[in-house]
């Protein structure tokens, strides 16, 4: 049987903004305590996996040792059909650091650009299917670890549209809707994302 969490405190292992508010948001209702790596002052550790599992251990387990509290790491993606599923789980580094003063984000709308890109080169009929995944994982200090994975399928539309969410949030159009994920109110994407897809395996198996 998995290990569950319980109650108590629990580190989220990410230093993305965006992450960071859902995650907390979908963990608030169980009774977690959210810690961040950010506020912990915990490094920010090399994503050398080759898939989502790998990736979201290596930042679950990384924060778990260095904090020796339990830690939830979620790495996620956006592929696309007709690039192979890329850029997937290399999507944040298509997004280069900004390394001029004041902006310490990444660029995402180059990055977002960049996938348009590749896509216009297959020609304007290429089918623009895509979709987007996450995996959750959670680390204990001990080693014992438990991955959860989520996904939603949908569309890259170009130019970008909406405000809300993050990332590549104003390209991305869920199946059956017609704003971007950017334009819906965050309750909507929370409801249906590939976050809340590896949410609800979580908590069914964490807080059931
Ligand atoms: O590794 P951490 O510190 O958690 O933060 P990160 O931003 O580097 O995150 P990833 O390595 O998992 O890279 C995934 C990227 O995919 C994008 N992405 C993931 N989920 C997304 C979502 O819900 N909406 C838009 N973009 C998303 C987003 O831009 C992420 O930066
Ligand atoms: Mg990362």
């Amino acid at each position: 049987m998995t290990r569950r969490l319980g109650s108590g405190s629990l580190v989220i292992a990410t230093h993305n903004a965006g992450k960071l508010k859902e995650i907390s948001a979908l963990l608030e209702p169980h009774g977690m305590k959210c810690l961040s790596a950010g506020s912990l002052g915990l490094p920010e550790p090399e994503e050398t996996g080759t898939t989502f599992v790998e990736n979201a251990l290596i930042k679950a387990r990384a924060s778990a040792e260095a904090s020796g509290i339990v830690s939830l790491a979620d790495d996620s993606g956006m592929s696309v059909a007709a690039l192979d599923g890329r850029p997937g789980v290399y999507t944040a580094d298509w997004a280069e650091r900004q390394h001029f003063e004041g902006a310490p984000g990444r660029d995402w709308y180059m990055a977002m650009g960049k996938v348009e890109g590749m896509l216009a080169e297959k020609g304007p009929d290429a089918p623009r299917d895509a979709w987007f995944s996450c995996v959750l994982a959670i680390a204990w200090p001990d080693g014992d670890s438990a991955v959860y994975e989520g996904r939603v399928d949908g569309s890259l539309t170009w130019p970008p549209r909406g405000t809300l969410g993050f990332g590549y949030d104003p390209v991305f159009v869920p199946a059956g809707r017609e704003q971007t994920f950017a334009e819906l109110d965050p309750a909507e994407k929370h409801a249906m994302s590939h976050r809340a897809d590896a949410f609800a395996k979580l908590v069914a198996e964490q807080f059931g």
